[in-house]
């Protein structure tokens, strides 16, 4: 009998009887699309038969997309370098789709307020991110394969990072839609060089820092490299002369979707994402809450990004001076990585990050000069303006468990003349920069 979804079991029907109308009517309709494509009855059917065991006799995943997985499955049997070549323009046309519908996404989003990564993620108890994404199933060389479009949060586009892996099952193909990737259920990563550059948190009232007149960090003279990682494959790149990828990565990038049958398995065992437990704990001295792992990070390990609420530095001032003094700790990230480099940005235009409403564990991480153990990496994604992009965090060195992690926020704690003042750092490196701190600590140590 007949299922509801189509789906007939063998006990309903027994083995020996003629399958009901409605799925015999569904099998012939199957064969007449086949044959409209040139195929032979006496080629798809025995496919189709295989293909419904398969899919436990549930027709809509073989009538999906006019009949694909049958055509697939009938391409794949009489000719497997046939049916991966169909595979991949396939692949093409399914990026197409995807990102048709991510840039529509975009264009959606509220122009003033936006988060930076996901939507509608909140911070602390934000699991990590799992892209969202379609499956469908067809058989390679008659073992069944599953077949993933995933939409990837925006956030988790990221960099290649060498351990940066999915946690996607054996059977499972990634058809990746977005080129550079990481994190959680995500197949490929992509390798980007980088340099590090002083994105920063702005104590409050670092006023003089988001108008761009000054500040150590725009007087590094770094060599800015970037990451520009565009979907659809396209990556890049340094500054001023954007280049390509090139040599193994990008062969085995071609070959991925040319050549899927040759990466079938994307599970990663070593991938420290997929351990990494994050836990937000109440430092002991008195910085309020901090981050820290429960797991052993390697050295450059990714651990997460700096999400929160894109502000203009106009819109970051306006809430500064109506928190002052009322919030003891403040969330907000310059994007300034790019400063300096195009002249004097008007404030309307310079952007930064405020997890003060909306973030993920990222705003947790506390201050420390100099040698904190993580640093922020600025990573293109959507767009390559360089006043716009995400900020991912790697360890710098081995992490032990329970440690916590820090990062240098690049305050500038001389810039007294500021009516809002930085926080007193109590980092407790020997290298810290707030030194005023530091005086009055050990004087009133002293007394
Ligand atoms: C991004 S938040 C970090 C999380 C914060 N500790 C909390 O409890 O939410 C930045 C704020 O944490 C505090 N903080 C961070 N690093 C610090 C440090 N080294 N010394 C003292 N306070 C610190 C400051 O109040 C700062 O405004």
């Amino acid at each position: 009998m007949a299922k509801p979804n189509g789906k007939e079991k063998k006990g309903d029907t027994g083995l020996s009887m003629a399958p009901p109308k409605i799925c015999e009517a569904r099998f012939e309709a199957a064969i007449r699309a086949m044959a409209d494509i040139g195929i032979l009855k006496e080629t798809a059917a025995p496919v189709l038969n295989n293909l419904l065991k398969l899919f436990d006799y549930n027709w809509v995943h073989i009538e999906a997309d006019n009949y694909l997985a049958l055509a697939d499955a009938i391409f794949y049997d009489s000719d497997p370098k046939e049916g991966q070549k169909r595979q991949a323009n396939e692949t093409n046309l399914d990026a197409d789709q995807c990102n048709k519908k991510l840039k529509t996404k975009q264009r959606s989003q509220n122009p003033t307020s936006k988060m930076h990564g996901n939507d509608n993620r909140e911070f602390v108890e934000a699991p990590p991110q799992q892209g969202r994404g379609t499956l469908s199933a067809r058989t390679v060389n008659g073992k069944k394969v599953t077949r993933a479009h995933l939409e990837l949060p925006s956030s988790q586009l990221l960099i290649k990072e060498p351990h940066a892996c999915p946690s996607i099952a054996e059977d499972t193909t990634i058809v990746q839609n977005n080129s550079a990737v990481l994190c959680h259920g995500d197949p490929q990563t992509l390798e980007v060089p980088m340099a590090t550059t002083c994105p920063q948190v702005v104590a409050p009232g670092t006023r003089k820092d988001a108008r761009r007149t000054s500040g150590s960090h725009h007087d590094q003279k770094h060599e800015r490299n970037r990451a520009v990682a565009c979907s659809n494959q396209e990556i890049v790149s340094s500054k001023d002369s954007p280049s390509n990828i090139e040599g193994a990565f990008l062969d085995s990038c071609i070959s991925m979707i040319r050549e899927p049958l040759k990466h079938p398995h994307f599970y990663c065992k070593i991938c420290p994402n997929e351990r990494m437990k994050m836990e937000v704990f109440l430092t002991p001295g008195k910085k309020g809450w901090g981050l820290r792992s429960t797991e052993k990070l390697p050295r450059g390990a990714f651990v997460c990004e700096y999400v929160g609420e894109i502000l203009t530095n106009i819109e970051l001032y306006d809430r500064t001076i109506q928190k002052t003094g009322k919030a003891k700790h403040t969330y907000p990230l310059l994007l300034d990585a790019d400063w300096g480099t195009e002249g004097v940005l008007k404030d309307e235009e310079a952007l930064c990050l405020d997890a003060t409403f909306y973030g993920n564990v990222a705003r947790f991480i506390n201050h420390r000069c100099f040698d904190a153990n993580i640093i922020g990496i600025p990573v293109e994604i959507e767009t390559p303006d360089h006043h716009y992009y995400h900020l991912a965090f790697f360890t710098t060195r081995i992490i032990k468990p329970f440690e916590e992690l820090t990062w240098d926020y690049g305050i500038d704690f001389d810039d007294v003349d500021h009516p809002v003042k930085a926080f007193k750092c109590r980092c407790g490196s020997e290298f810290c920069r707030d030194k005023a701190h530091i005086l009055r600590s050990k004087s009133r140590a002293r007394v």
